[in-house]
């Protein structure tokens, strides 16, 4: 009965990423303002709750006007959005900033859903329309935050910035925790997106409070608000920078005021941030990825280096970059080719598909299967590193394995049960191709195991499969990520708590085999000293702070 139970509620919550998949987006057309939704707070019927919010620029006030925008107001306690499997690397976050063209916000909402892949716990976007902000935030896909045209049509401006989010700090499920946050200081409003974690927030946070500085949010994100609110300098280019010069981690940040966007990128260069012009309008774009530049017909231009702030003026769509911070050694997250972003994307100034293509066939060259009969890939991250794997060992490539549309990334379901369930109804054998055979599996990771122990079942079982052969297309994950991605306690890892044979064991296949550290760094030659490795070698670039902060409590 309870194993019926986990198992309805297991479908229920994977079921409800359908929408994910089918999104109808409203037509690209401009609202014009509507005065009376000026400081109207805008619930939308549930399941998700939705912000809108409308900022007055022009405030000057002598103090700092923190704490930021009342989100957590309208949270909803006894609404549970989908709590983060645990069992997985969780992707990250992603950000969009555009400026220059009359459909700011729409663009920025297709981008979003181009990134849907690095976050799905909230979608939110800001707008500058010259003289005020306007925000809308939601928990959910992006689809589901923008379903409805009326969420977006106050959105109005000729720049946005937006991000979907995947929580390293602060609470998955709290809308005051999605951004972008929008914050009033001395100057006026400001709002940010953030993908990245900050080792050292805990610390920043403790010393901003005992200053007096009140959080709205759990977000790691809302330091950098804070920061720049309580600087002395002037401009805000520069109190944007000494902010980002007291932050330790990753951080790739676009902001948005009245009449600027300024993207910033951490110096070690962690996560991607790329440049683009729209052909149409000539509109200047920030985002995560390639891919979402793609969507909305931007050129790509360039990266955002590492260390560098650009900054665009939307009254002459001025450019000014500036390497202000201090040149550190480059530390591109290599699991960024190998899992999160997406295959048609360029990150790093390397195409994705080719990379993973590329540990696949080393792959096949360190670790062959000779007696297998023919390769599959795991969907969906697996499959360009499983094509890789066939193509140089000269095995047969098939589709053993159907991916259902209608089932996300990472799925919910804390226990045991939920998960067998999750993969089953993720994942699909083909009986036809697998019936008999001896089979080569390429997976580009492994994290807890639950996904490759649940296949190996799958294809034998179901899919009446004789030999299981797991190849996987990086190496055994042995530290927790600092710098953005929410991978499990290393504890939880389980290549940090056995041997590649425990795992074999563990997972029941024939054989079990990872990519080297070697042919993983081989794939970017000379440039593999400028990308982190460190869940694959505990190889810190910015040591982790584990150090809890005291949480003070008044009498
Ligand atoms: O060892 P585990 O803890 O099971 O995690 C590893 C699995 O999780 C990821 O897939 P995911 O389903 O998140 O995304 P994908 O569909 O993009 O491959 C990854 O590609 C592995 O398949
Ligand atoms: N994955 C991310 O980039 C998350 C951004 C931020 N640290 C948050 O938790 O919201
Ligand atoms: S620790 Fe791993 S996931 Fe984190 S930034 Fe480094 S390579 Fe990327
Ligand atoms: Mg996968």
């Amino acid at each position: 009965m309870a194993a019926t139970t986990s198992a309805a509620s297991a479908a229920a919550a994977l079921t409800r990423r359908h929408d994910g998949h089918h999104s109808v987006f409203p037509a690209f057309s401009v609202h014009p303002p509507e005065p009376s939704r000026l400081f109207l707070l805008k619930a939308l019927p549930k399941p998700y709750p939705f912000l809108c919010h409308t900022y007055p620029i022009a405030a000057s006030s002598r103090r700092c006007m923190l704490p930021l925008t009342p989100h957590a107001a309208l949270v909803d306690p006894s609404h549970a959005f989908l709590s983060a499997d645990e069992d997985k690397p969780r992707d990250e976050c992603g950000v969009v900033g555009i400026i220059g063209d009359p459909d700011a916000a729409q663009l920025c909402s297709l981008a979003l859903h181009a990134l849907q892949h690095r976050g799905q716990e909230g979608a939110g976007i800001v707008s500058s329309d010259g003289s005020s902000l306007h925000s809308a935030t939601g928990l959910g896909l992006v689809s589901e935050v923008f379903s409805d045209p009326a969420t977006l049509a106050p959105l109005v401006g000729e720049a946005s910035i937006g991000h979907v989010r995947y929580s390293t700090a602060g609470a998955a499920s709290s809308l005051a925790n999605v951004q972008p946050f929008v914050a009033g200081y001395r100057f006026g409003k400001l709002a940010v997106a953030h993908n990245g974690n900050l080792v050292n927030y805990r610390n920043l946070r403790s010393a901003l409070e005992s200053k007096g500085s009140i959080f709205n949010s759990s977000s790691d994100t809302e330091v950098i608000l804070h920061l720049i609110a309580t600087s002395s300098s002037r401009p805000l280019l520069a109190r944007i920078v000494e902010a980002c010069e007291a932050l330790e981690g990753a951080y790739s940040l676009v902001f948005l005021t009245a009449n600027k966007l300024f993207a910033v990128r951490d110096p070690h260069g962690f996560r991607p941030l790329v440049m683009g012009r729209r052909r149409p309008t000539g509109a200047i774009v920030f985002a995560s990825e390639t891919c979402a530049l793609d969507l909305i017909n931007a050129e790509f231009v360039r990266e955002v280096n590492p260390g560098e702030v650009v900054v665009v003026d939307s009254r002459d769509m001025s450019i000014t970059s500036l390497c202000l911070m201090p040149s550190k050694s480059r530390k591109a997250c290599v699991f960024e080719h190998v899992y999160f972003a997406l295959p048609n994307s360029v990150v790093f100034g390397h195409p994705v598909h080719s990379s993973r293509y590329s540990f696949g066939a080393a792959l096949a060259r360190e670790s062959p299967a000779p007696s297998a009969d023919i390769v599959i890939p795991v969907p969906d991250s697996g499959f360009f590193a499983a094509l890789g794997f066939a193509e140089a060992s000269g095995l047969p490539f098939r589709q053993g394995l159907i991916r259902s549309h209608y089932v996300g990334r990472t799925f919910i379901e804390p226990d045991k049960e939920g998960r067998n369930l999750a993969v089953k109804l993720k994942l699909a054998p083909v009986r036809g191709i697998l019936e008999g055979k001896s089979v080569v599996v390429v997976d580009d990771s492994i994290v807890r195991g639950t996904t490759s122990s649940k296949i190996v079942q799958l294809i034998k079982a179901a899919g009446g499969a004789r030999e299981v052969h797991m190849r996987i297309a990086s190496p055994p994950i042995v530290g927790s990520c600092y710098y953005g991605v929410d991978t499990p306690s290393s504890e939880e890892l389980i290549s940090n708590r056995m041997d590649v044979e425990g795992v074999r064991q563990e997972i029941g296949c024939e054989s079990l085999a990872f990519l080297s550290l070697e042919s993983l760094r081989g794939v970017f030659a000379d440039e593999a000293h400028m990308f982190c490795d460190a869940c694959f070698t505990r190889d810190y670039p910015v040591p982790p702070r584990n150090q809890e902060v005291e949480q003070l409590v008044e009498v």
